[in-house]
């Protein structure tokens, strides 16, 4: 830094019309230039804010000066530049970019870090170097403070191209990086919303590429499938060819063909994958991309839960407010660790279908909750395991520091307790924890006998590294030592010499070492000193010993800062080559610390093992809806059982007509029916969460449950209008419903709670009754309808595999008593004039409203037959 780009004069703040707030406005040759480079800079990245390292502050010029201080609030000022005049100019302190920025990232802006990459001492006196060090955006992230410990930070791209589409994802802090093809746009829909990625790369021809558009905001360049609710970065289309994205990929991963990565024969997967890793090379600038193996897969090999369904059931956050608190997610969650509580997320988000699959992870619940000690030791133990995925990361990255380093090491040295502990264990998941690498218990033990026990964040001024590694590094430290003993020597020996008591040896950082001597001794101080500030009370001296070994001090430890940080950053690269081993091994303790946490949760609930079948079954017994239940006090939920779906044998055809044979036919169609609040909707939600429980592999709330593989889960629950895109609820119902029963299969489960609500009561009802009878004869899905609507229950008496259930109340006097209680049967009444009369509608609306509901009921009679069938 020179002296001149040190000139910070604040003049009236917020007054913009006094200096200039567009870079493309000034003239250039007029610019000073530290403001030149600037320009030049910020023309390359024209869609991001630029922090610009001067001195200890990171300054923004021109708009970013403006946009940096109304984001956050700081204030907006001007500097000089040049014979240009003033500019706009704000800043934030340099040690706290990282806290700055991720505001700034938050709100959707990518941030473009230009950094000092030489000491303004080696500058002397010209221009001091400047570089990108760092592009920041919302996918991209790696720093501690930045990102969320129990969720993934997702960073896509995708491909289309007519109907088909590839999709890759990463999280560049953990390293997962998979891709996939498809052939329905919806499906790509589904995808995206299930990841929830931070920043989505879109290849295109607009004119304004490297634009972020932040979330809500359009681009007529922004394909219609893609959800408006995430930040779009527009990518030029280069990267995203097959010519560059295919040698890109061979390259990264140092392999002859793609097959390995089990994508050579998916080029849309293979273009979005490569143009995803050219993004993240281009943002990371020197620090290097430590992503895992390209992994390939297929969504249709998992659970098919659609974003609707995601909401309703309220996964990962409530529908009413979107907390996490009352999810399920919330009420699953018992691990230990962040990579623990991230896997089960994604575990919650993606179900599988295979059923070995789920045995292996029952399997291992099995074996935790039938041995308690282990399952205690095992989660006190991975308590004392931190990040590894994320600090494997920022090693590889080369962004860790020597507290991430010492906290890898601790976690590291865990793992073969952890190995030890599960040494006798069959189950799959535990069976995976029982060999770690040598190599890594190897790095642990080096990282523990190179650093220093707590060593400081800052890496480059020393204090990281023992003594007794490095013979250079020890003699350096000892004429350090030496020579700050005999500083330390100088005050008593001085004053001694001198007689002056108050003597003193001071250090600042313009004038280095120092004799301080109160003014009123001046004249006893010796010839050989020689004076170099007055201060009011004090006269301050130096001596020509003292500099000579000042600069010895300084020169030392310059020194030794400099090899103890090329010790360090050895070591942190020593970390980033076993990066993969440690990641595939972080995988398998989140893997054990989920089903761990799962283990603890089944004994704590009294969850069962449910049996997992092909087939149609879905049998619970004692059922209980796992949030709602942990809403309550122990012991007042009340459970219940359901049965559905037969198997497919023998079902088709004559059974309908043959009215006998109905009891013997399992439902695929329950029509439950009950009064208002009492357990209509959690009785459907709970059915549908603990089919989604078992696929996860985890237990479930039930005294006994044998269930079927589900291809999909559907819901359809009181929808609200959809303002955004300008649909009326009535018209949101009927596309949801629409969207179920166009993909609905005789194997999926259906979740309908109320159709029809939202128009006039024959129109509603009479689609309810298309929508379930298409339901239960043409689809045969298994489907669980919660209705008002109570003529529904005549289906029962046509339909061999439609059969009513109720949510019994008791009937006071005064009053109705909740019951919780499904049993079979339909009931006859709502009581919702009943529920009207709690609410406290007057006295004489709720006597009408009876008078009127005594007059419908006598005239209003139905009698629909079946459609093919009568
Ligand atoms: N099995 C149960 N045991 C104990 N409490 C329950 C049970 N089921 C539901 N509840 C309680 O009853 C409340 C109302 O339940 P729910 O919302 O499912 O009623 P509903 O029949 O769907 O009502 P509406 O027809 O008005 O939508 C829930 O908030 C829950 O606290």
């Amino acid at each position: 830094m020179t002296a001149s780009e040190s000139a910070t004069e604040p003049t009236k703040p917020n007054n913009t019309n006094t200096f200039i707030t567009d870079h493309r406005q000034v003239d250039r040759s007029k610019l000073s230039q530290m403001y030149l480079h600037y320009v030049e800079t910020k023309d390359k990245y024209l869609h991001a804010v630029l922090l610009y390292r001067v001195g200890d502050f990171f300054e923004c010029y021109f708009q970013d000066a403006v946009i940096l201080a109304q984001e956050l609030e700081l204030v907006l000022t001007s500097k000089q530049a040049g014979e240009q005049g003033r500019v706009a100019m704000s800043g934030v302190p340099h040690h706290s970019w990282e806290r700055y920025t991720t505001l700034l990232v938050e709100k959707g802006f990518a941030v473009v870090i230009c950094d000092q990459v030489e000491d303004a001492s080696e500058a002397a006196g010209r221009l001091v170097r400047r570089e990108v060090t760092r592009i920041l955006t919302p996918g991209t992230l790696l720093e501690e403070g930045m990102l969320k410990s129990s969720r993934n930070n997702y960073l896509a791209a995708v491909v289309i191209a007519a109907n088909h589409w590839g999709l890759a994802y990463a999280d560049i802090s953990t390293g997962e990086f998979l891709t996939t093809q498809g052939s329905d746009l919806e499906h790509l829909t589904q995808e995206l919303m299930r990841l929830q990625p931070s920043e989505v790369l879109v290849p295109s021809n607009a004119p304004d590429l490297g634009s972020l558009l932040r979330p809500g905001e359009t681009s007529p360049h922004l394909p219609q499938c893609l959800p408006p609710s995430f930040c779009y970065s527009l990518r030029s289309q280069v990267p995203f060819s097959q010519g560059e994205a295919r040698p890109k990929l061979l390259q990264k991963f140092k392999v002859r063909s793609l097959e390995g990565l089990g994508c050579d024969h998916l080029p849309l997967a293979v273009r979005a994958a490569g143009g995803l890793l050219e993004y993240v090379e281009d943002t990371q600038k020197e620090n290097p991309v430590c992503l895992q193996r390209l992994r390939t897969y297929t969504t249709t090999d998992y659970l098919i839960v659609d974003h609707q369904t995601r909401r309703n059931l309220e996964i990962t956050q409530t529908v009413r407010d979107g907390t996490f608190h009352g999810s399920l997610l919330w009420a699953l969650d018992r691990t230990s660790t962040a990579m623990g509580s991230r896997a089960l997320r994604r575990w919650l988000l993606q179900p599988l279908l295979d059923i070995k699959g789920i045995r292996s992870r029952q399997d291992t619940i099995q074996e935790l909750i039938g041995n308690t000690p282990l399952r205690q030791d095992l989660r006190q133990l991975l308590r004392q395991i931190y990040d590894l995925e994320r600090l494997t990361g920022r090693a590889g990255s080369g962004t860790a520091n020597a507290k991430d380093l010492a906290a890898l090491a601790d976690s590291l040295s865990r793992l073969p307790e952890l190995a030890h502990l599960v040494a006798d264990a069959d189950s799959p998941f535990l069976k995976a924890l029982q060999k770690v690498p040598p190599i890594l218990s190897e790095l642990a033990q080096k990282l523990h006998v190179h650093l220093v026990e707590s060593p400081p964040i800052h890496i480059k001024e020393g204090g990281l590294i023992r003594s007794g590694i490095n013979l250079q590094l020890d003699e350096r430290k000892a004429t350090v030592e030496a020579d700050q003993q005999w500083i330390a020597n100088l005050e008593v020996d001085e004053r001694a010499k001198t007689a002056i008591p108050n003597l003193k040896v001071g250090f600042n950082k313009t004038f280095g070492y120092y004799i301080s001597i109160s003014r009123a001794k001046a004249d006893q101080v010796p010839s050989n000193y020689i004076r170099r500030q007055t201060l009011t009370n004090e006269e301050r001296y130096i001596t020509p010993e003292l500099k000579e070994r000042e600069a010895r001090i300084l020169t030392a430890r310059d020194d030794l800062n400099r090899l103890e940080y090329e010790i360090f950053t050895a070591l942190r690269e020593e970390v980033a080559q076993q990066a993969d081993v440690i990641r595939n091994l972080s995988r398998a303790v989140a893997a054990a610390d989920v089903l761990c946490g799962l283990a603890e949760l089944g004994v704590q609930q009294g969850y069962c093992r449910p049996e997992m079948l092909p087939g149609r079954t879905i049998e619970i017994v004692d059922g209980r809806h796992p949030v709602v239940e942990q809403s309550l006090p122990a012991g007042f939920f009340v459970p219940n059982s359901t049965q559905l779906g037969e198997e497919e044998t023998n079902h088709r055809g004559t059974e309908y007509t043959e009215k006998n044979e109905k009891k013997s036919v399992c439902a695929d169609l329950i029509i439950l029916t009950g009064p208002n609040a009492s357990g209509k909707s959690c009785y459907l939600r709970q059915v549908g969460l603990i089919q989604l429980m078992a696929q996860t592999g985890s237990f479930v709330p039930a005294r006994f449950a044998k269930l079927a593989v589900c291809d999909r889960i559907f819901t359809r629950v009181g929808a609200v209008d959809d303002l955004a895109t300008g649909q009326s609820t009535f018209m949101v119902e009927m596309n949801e419903t629409a969207n179920i029963l166009n993909h609905a299969t005789s194997r999926s489960l259906v979740l309908l709670d109320e159709i029809g609500r939202g128009t006039a009561t024959f129109d509603g009802l009479s689609i309810a009754w298309a929508v379930a009878e298409y339901l239960a004869v043409d689809l045969r899905a298994r489907t669980i309808f919660a209705t008002h609507y109570h003529e529904l229950n005549e289906l029962a008496g046509m339909l061999p595999n439609v059969a009513n259930y109720q949510v019994t109340v008791k009937e006071l006097p005064d009053r109705i008593i909740f019951l919780h209680q499904v049993q079979p049967g339909g009931a006859d009444k709502s009581y919702g004039i009943e529920a009207g009369r709690l609410a406290g509608l007057p006295g004489v609306v709720i006597q009408r409203a009876k008078q009127v509901m005594g007059q419908i009921e006598k005239h209003s009679k139905i009698a629909v037959g079946l459609q093919n069938l009568d």
